[in-house]
């Protein structure tokens, strides 16, 4: 059974730091598809500038757990090893392809391979990546969001992500953000084409 409808699911995937918001930001602005960020639930604090409903639904562990408990989750992950939990909501998804929208999912690994045991959707799936561990490690740096400590475990978290890179469609090196928003928005244009019939 595929449940996506009218719509169309898109997995990215790539270490903490590689620019997946950064890219999907500028490709909703720039690609002429019906883009929609699927907006994630997560335990860990805001960062400023960061809104509720917005970046995330910022929950804590007790409401997470409850909506963990009732089922709301597709997946839910605890990201990093470092307790925070990260969740993609049934009802974000569900509502997005009803109305036809190409939802995004930004998900680490362990999520995506969860979404992909879901044997009901047929996502389209990209890793992105920086080209490099340092620079990788300079764009976390340079972000200036993470503790030491953080970025250690973001870091060695993306050592073995990149070992699962194989398991996606479409390896992304977001070196430009410009080349690499226009080829996502390229290969999800051929995708589009690819469908027997069209959708919007
Ligand atoms: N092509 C690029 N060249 C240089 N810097 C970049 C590029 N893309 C993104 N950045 C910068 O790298 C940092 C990390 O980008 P971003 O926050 O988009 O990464 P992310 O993959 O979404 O991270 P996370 O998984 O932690 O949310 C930001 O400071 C961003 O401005
Ligand atoms: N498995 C899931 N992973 C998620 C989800 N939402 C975000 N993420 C991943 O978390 C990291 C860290 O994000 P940050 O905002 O704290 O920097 C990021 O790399 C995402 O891949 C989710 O719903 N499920």
């Amino acid at each position: 059974m595929n449940l996506e409808g009218r719509g169309r699911l898109i997995i990215i995937s790539g270490p903490s730091g590689a620019g997946k918001s950064t890219v999907v930001r500028q490709l909703r602005q720039e690609c002429p598809l019906p883009l929609q960020p699927s907006i994630s639930a997560t335990t860990r604090q805001p960062r400023p500038g960061e809104q509720d409903g917005v970046d995330y639904f910022f929950l804590d562990h007790n409401e997470f757990e409850r909506r963990r408990e009732a089922g709301d989750f597709l997946e839910c992950k605890e990201v990093f090893g470092c307790g925070h939990w990260y969740g993609t909501l049934r009802e974000q998804v569900a509502t997005g392809l009803d109305a036809g929208k190409w939802v995004i999912l930004e998900i680490d690994v362990q999520g995506a391979l969860a979404v992909l045991d879901h044997k009901e959707f047929s996502p389209i799936t990209l890793f992105i990546h920086p080209g490099g561990m340092e620079e990788l490690e300079r764009r976390l740096r340079t972000r200036g969001t993470e503790s030491e400590e953080a970025i250690a475990a973001r870091l060695e978290t993306a050592c073995r992500e990149m070992q699962f890179m194989h398991r996606y469609q479409y390896e992304i090196i977001n070196g430009s953000v410009d080349r690499a928003v226009s080829e996502i928005c390229q290969i999800l244009k051929d995708q589009k084409e690819k469908q027997p019939c069209s959708k919007s």
